[in-house]
């Protein structure tokens, strides 16, 4: 973390405005900054023209103040005035090089004074907590370990929030891209070919197509020069869909095919050392590499080539894996099975229902998500359903959605300022095309058991590069319930509650890291809000996490563990 996050005075503004986030928000912003990078932080009042705290109360009036700006040189925090800051002004020469601002560089007297002319208002938007004056008492509920989620469900209480609900937390920026190494640095390990293998299952598996083996007889009878009709282009358009499914059909089939070969060819040289007594392992592998190479029609090198990587371990890394991809396969291609008929296995399903109702278990079949919770007081009190959307109260918000900004342009991306609709030729945004604006697809993350005692997990099976969108945080939209995990969102006067005990997805069951590799991000979809986990960079296999922030933490009675270096809570259920 960068240590300006530590400057005493950033801590003192946390301290006076009760704003235990502030901090983990600024980490968050400099995240992509090394702790040697030279960063200053401009503290800015901002009057407000009326007396709401309404998002939009402070916009752009221009009646900013400048308080002074804070930096860190050579390990010492430092505070800079903005009077010394005229005085480093005034006693600069015209001609002075210029030096980068904030964004790059240290506080310099021309940054200050290049800011100081010409400020620029960074607001931080996150989702914000509902006015300070506008909390009140609601029923008191006993704190409850959201393991369990047995909340209260919803009732339609008003408006008040009691402020010691557990909340997560939402970055208010978006993760920048990393900027790129040019100082030598070794580079990022690649990937081996068994890994390479086992990601092009997994994201075979998880893509649209439909695994089948016949092939389409559909001939469009299309004479591009009398010209094409729309619905003739449509045709044409869906063979040439059925026939890239075929494709990715066959290329599928060749990976489960490629798989049985790599169990047989062990097998293979385990019958020639029978054979074959006195041949040494070496041996007997170049003999059956000769035999599989005089049918496959390939060079010896070839298929050697193919082979690297794969000789030792693939079996043992297809078997390890073996349950996790049926259950991919079985609840997301319920037809595969049939596949296997081309290796003499055609087995039963033995998964079914949706993706996540299965837990990854390190060794043996994935379980039922509900028998992962027999570990509660009431074990049968724990029921999820998932939903693909948020579920809005109607006893609460009747035929209302809270979400709704009515300041905000249904039709124009708040980021990119292209247009956004719900259909696809007519929508331009593309900020998160896995979301919106384009075709759903499942998302390759699977939730698992996890080895450090926090229960469930979600892992990624494919890699999410950094800025990409994992899912959206989908749950029950609320108000007013208490003592329970929930997402707080909309504004002081909007303001609505997502509520996972009951309902949602697969992120009710994203894990807190001190060192996350992904956040809560606020988003706007055709003017509604919406809550998103972006990642800040997840390799394939590892645990999708974020920062539950310090408000959270200091409402739950329990250590974290993440097992990071610099864990923030590894201890703070035993300090009481
Ligand atoms: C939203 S749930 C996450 C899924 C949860 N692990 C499960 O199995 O249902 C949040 C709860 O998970 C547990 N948890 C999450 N991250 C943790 C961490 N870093 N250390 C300890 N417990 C954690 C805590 O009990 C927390 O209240």
């Amino acid at each position: 973390m960068h240590p300006i996050v530590h400057h005493p005075v950033v801590t003192k503004i946390s301290e006076l405005f009760g704003n235990g986030d502030f901090e983990s928000q600024l980490g968050s912003a400099l995240s992509p900054l090394g702790p040697g990078d030279r960063v200053c932080v401009r503290i800015d009042a901002v009057i407000c023209v009326t007396n709401t705290f309404s998002s939009n109360a402070a916009a752009d009036d221009g009646m900013s103040l400048s308080l002074g700006w804070l930096t860190v040189e050579n390990k010492q925090p430092l505070t800079i005035t903005p009077r010394q800051a005229a005085l480093l002004r005034s006693s600069l020469s015209p001609d002075s090089p210029s030096q980068p601002g904030c964004d790059g560089g240290p506080v310099t007297p021309q940054s200050i004074s290049n800011e100081y002319h010409n400020p620029r208002r960074k607001t931080v938007s996150g989702l914000r907590l509902s006015n300070p004056s506008a909390l009140s008492a609601t029923k008191e509920k006993p704190e409850s370990d959201s393991d369990t989620n047995a909340g209260p469900g919803s009732q339609p209480y008003d408006v008040r929030i009691q402020p010691s609900v557990r909340q997560f937390h939402s970055d208010a920026r978006f993760p920048q891209r990393k900027r790129s190494t040019k100082d030598g640095s070794a580079p990022p390990l690649q990937p081996s070919s068994i890994d390479k293998f086992i990601l092009g299952i997994w994201m075979q598996v998880h893509s649209p197509i439909t695994l089948s083996v016949s092939f389409p007889d559909r001939r469009p009878g299309i004479n591009v020069g009398t010209g094409v009709s729309r619905e003739v282009f449509r045709v044409i358009s869906s063979l040439c869909k059925e026939y890239n499914n075929q494709s990715r059909s066959s290329r599928a089939l060749e990976m489960v095919v490629q798989a049985h070969w790599v169990e047989c060819y062990e097998a293979r040289i385990a019958s020639i050392l029978l054979e074959h007594p006195s041949c040494t392992k070496s041996e007997a592998r170049i003999m059956a590499l000769k035999e599989a190479c005089s049918t496959l029609g390939w060079q010896e090198k070839e298929l050697r080539n193919r082979l690297i990587g794969f000789n030792d371990g693939l079996a043992a890394r297809l078997r390890s894996n073996a349950s996790s991809l049926e259950v991919a396969a079985d609840t997301l291609h319920p037809g595969w099975r049939d596949l296997l008929r081309i290796i003499d296995q055609n087995e039963q399903p033995r998964y079914s229902g949706h993706p996540h109702e299965w837990v990854m278990v390190d060794s043996g079949p994935a379980l039922p998500l509900k028998n992962t919770y027999s570990h509660l007081s009431s074990p049968a009190e724990f029921q999820f359903e998932f939903v693909n959307d948020c579920v809005i109260d109607q006893t609460v918000f009747g035929a209302e959605d809270p979400r709704r900004e009515p300041g905000i342009d249904p039709d124009f991306c708040q980021i990119c300022k292209e247009q956004q609709a719900d259909d696809m030729a007519s929508n331009h945004c593309s900020c998160f095309p896995t979301l919106f604006g384009s075709v759903r697809y499942p998302p390759p993350v699977q939730i698992f058991h996890t080895a450090s005692g926090k229960n469930n997990g979600v892992v990624a099976r494919c890699h999410f590069e950094r800025g990409t969108a994992i899912a959206e945080f989908v749950g029950f939209i609320t108000r007013g319930i208490d003592g329970v995990d929930v997402m707080v969102g909309g504004n002081a006067e909007r303001p609505y509650q997502i509520f996972q005990g009951k309902m949602g997805n697969f992120t009710r069951f994203i894990n807190h890291s001190c060192r996350p590799n992904s956040q809560f991000q606020r988003f706007y979809w055709r003017g509604t809000e919406r809550v998103l986990v972006v990642s800040r960079g997840v390799s394939a296999g590892s645990e999708i996490t974020v920062d539950y922030s310090d408000l959270y933490w200091r409402k739950l009675r329990k250590n974290c563990l993440c097992g990071e270096p610099g864990c923030r809570y590894a201890h703070q259920a035993d300090q009481g």
